[in-house]
């Protein structure tokens, strides 16, 4: 006769006893590997993602259903954790592949645990976080693992806008599964111990001939330095999770809510008049953007995103009264500022994605225009500059528009002018808006003139001045109306603030469309 009590505690131990060996992966022998070189387990990634004891496990006891080649095969926990938690106390969804079970490889029930925590993140409205590490397609299960897959890249697609989705990348990532990751909002790496590409260095040798590491093709620096497929580059994985706290700070829960204001000690009324010492007049000489930033911003904080790559153009969120923002600025310390192909998208990207996620957008111009040369215009800098202009219009959120020193031509447009949708526009005592530079304008405006003047060089310096005296200055666009105020540069802190306060709660419609047809 069995005991009641007795029966109960043996249902319990065999409960423990599946979920040890869930919790235990490919093994003590696999797990040990994993840690080597500093990389943590898929379950310590998590526990250092979440907040402490927040992690609510979802399909800890799914097994595969993989057919023929998996028969026998044990994958516990079907390669990957999933489940609930929170970040600074608000709720997140995360899968954390395990490569310690099949190299990680995604099979058809791998991706049904992860589908199953973006569809809950959809319906709950909360951003997902991908922790990557794995081989890709279970080879094993041919094309269902390739559905699995498309299953996961559908909801990255059409849940793209609704919910921040995030990627970590913290291990190989590689052939088709990229392009989930490629699919959402943003993409940290990290350095050394991860990397991402569509084939491989043996196919690519086969190939092409070329040699190439795995780190060369497609690691954290390739990617966040020259194909600008990443955003962020970290030493370690524990810095790449510290980096998704800190980045989904500046994020709100879904599209219908805004980030949380963080309250700060920087007081609104500050003065910066640091920036009288930053901004040269000169507009000829170069100065650090970064710096202006800083000085603006909350406690001189600035998530900056793409740091490494196209770094003429400068974009990160940062804080003003607390309240999160994205800036958008010219760095006039490379290439004098331009805008070309990769700054364009750069911004373009970011534009849209502070427009999905609420976020107000600050603009920061110093712009000759866009880059000009051959190569640019034959590798299609019309489409791409025409993506910046297209997101800026599109953005419904509180835009504002800061000149800080020159702003011409198409590159005045493209960086949000008044009539590309700004809903005010500032600029400072420094600035210069014209067709173009005083030098260029007074060659084809006064060519003829030059070209007959008994000495050319100084009708030439004349007409410059001319030309300079005319357009030079904020007060011809500030007349007309395209500059709202010329305001002081020790004041800019104060009236930014002031500024997005009352346009909090704008509202702008635009007409029924499907979608709209950006430029890609
Ligand atoms: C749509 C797509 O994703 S297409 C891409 C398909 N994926 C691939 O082509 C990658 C194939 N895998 C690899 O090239 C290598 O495993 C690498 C480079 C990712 C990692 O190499 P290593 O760190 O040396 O790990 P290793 O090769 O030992 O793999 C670890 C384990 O995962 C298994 N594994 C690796 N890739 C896969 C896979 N795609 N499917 C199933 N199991 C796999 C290995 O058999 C090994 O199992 P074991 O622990 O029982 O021995």
């Amino acid at each position: 006769m069995t005991q009641p009590g007795i029966e109960l505690q043996e249902l319990i131990a065999a409960m423990e006893q599946r979920r040890a060996k869930v919790e235990q992966g490919g093994g003590p022998e696999r797990l040990k590997k994993q840690k080597q070189g500093g990389k943590l387990t898929a379950r310590e990634r998590i526990e250092v993602l979440l907040d402490p004891g927040s992690f609510l496990e979802m399909g800890t006891f799914v097994e595969h259903r993989g057919g023929r080649l998996m028969q026998g095969v044990e994958a516990p926990g079907e390669g990957v954790v999933t489940g609930r938690g929170t970040i600074d106390g608000r709720q997140v969804f995360v899968f954390s592949q395990d490569f310690t079970v099949l190299g990680g490889s995604l099979g058809k029930m791998n991706a049904a645990k992860v589908t199953k925590i973006m569809d809950l993140a959809a319906k709950t409205g909360c951003p997902v976080i991908g922790l990557n590490d794995s081989a890709g397609a279970r080879i094993q299960e041919g094309v269902d693992s390739l559905s699995g897959y498309g299953e996961i890249f559908y909801r990255n697609a059409i849940y793209s806008g609704a919910i921040p989705q995030i990627s970590a990348i913290l291990g190989p990532c590689a052939g088709g599964a990229v392009y989930s990751p490629a699919l959402t909002d943003f993409i940290l790496m990290s350095e050394g111990s991860s990397y991402m590409f569509i084939t491989g260095p043996e196919v690519i040798k086969s190939v092409t001939r070329e040699d190439v590491t795995f780190d060369q093709l497609g690691g954290a620096d390739v990617h966040t330095r020259k194909s600008g497929v990443a955003h962020l580059e970290y030493d370690g994985d524990e810095a790449v999770l510290r980096g998704v706290r800190d980045l989904l700070g500046y994020l709100p829960q879904n599209a219908h809510e805004k980030a949380p204001a963080l309250p700060t000690n920087d007081p609104a009324t500050r003065t910066t008049e640091k920036l009288l010492e930053i901004v040269v007049p000169d507009q000829r000489k170069p100065y650090p953007m970064h710096d202006v930033i800083h000085e603006l911003v909350d406690d001189g904080t600035f998530l900056e995103i793409q740091p490494g790559w196209a770094k003429n153009i400068i974009v990160g969120f940062a804080r003003l009264n607390g309240e999160s923002v994205g800036i958008v600025a010219n760095n006039p310390r490379v290439m004098a500022g331009t805008l070309n192909i990769d700054a364009s998208d750069k911004a373009a990207r970011f534009i849209r994605t502070c427009d999905c996620y609420n976020i107000p957008i600050l603009t920061l111009v110093d712009v000759t225009g866009f880059l000009p040369g051959v190569a640019q215009e034959h590798a299609g800098i019309i489409r791409h500059g025409a993506k910046m202009l297209y997101a800026y219009a599109e953005a419904t959120v509180p835009k504002i528009t800061l000149i800080t020193r020159k702003s011409y031509g198409g590159a005045y447009l493209a960086m949000n002018s008044r009539d590309m949708g700004a809903d005010v526009v500032y600029a400072w005592p420094t600035a210069a808006v014209a067709v173009m530079g005083a030098e260029g304008a007074a060659n084809i405006v006064y060519r003829r003139e030059i070209q007959q003047s008994e000495n050319p060089d100084a009708t030439r310096a004349q007409k410059i001045a001319e030309y300079k005296d005319a357009f030079d200055n904020p007060y011809v666009a500030a007349s007309k109306g395209y500059i709202d105020d010329v305001i002081p540069m020790e004041d800019t802190r104060r009236i930014l603030i002031q500024t997005f306060e009352m346009l909090r709660d704008k509202e702008e419609a635009r007409p029924y469309k499907k979608h709209g047809n950006i430029p890609l």
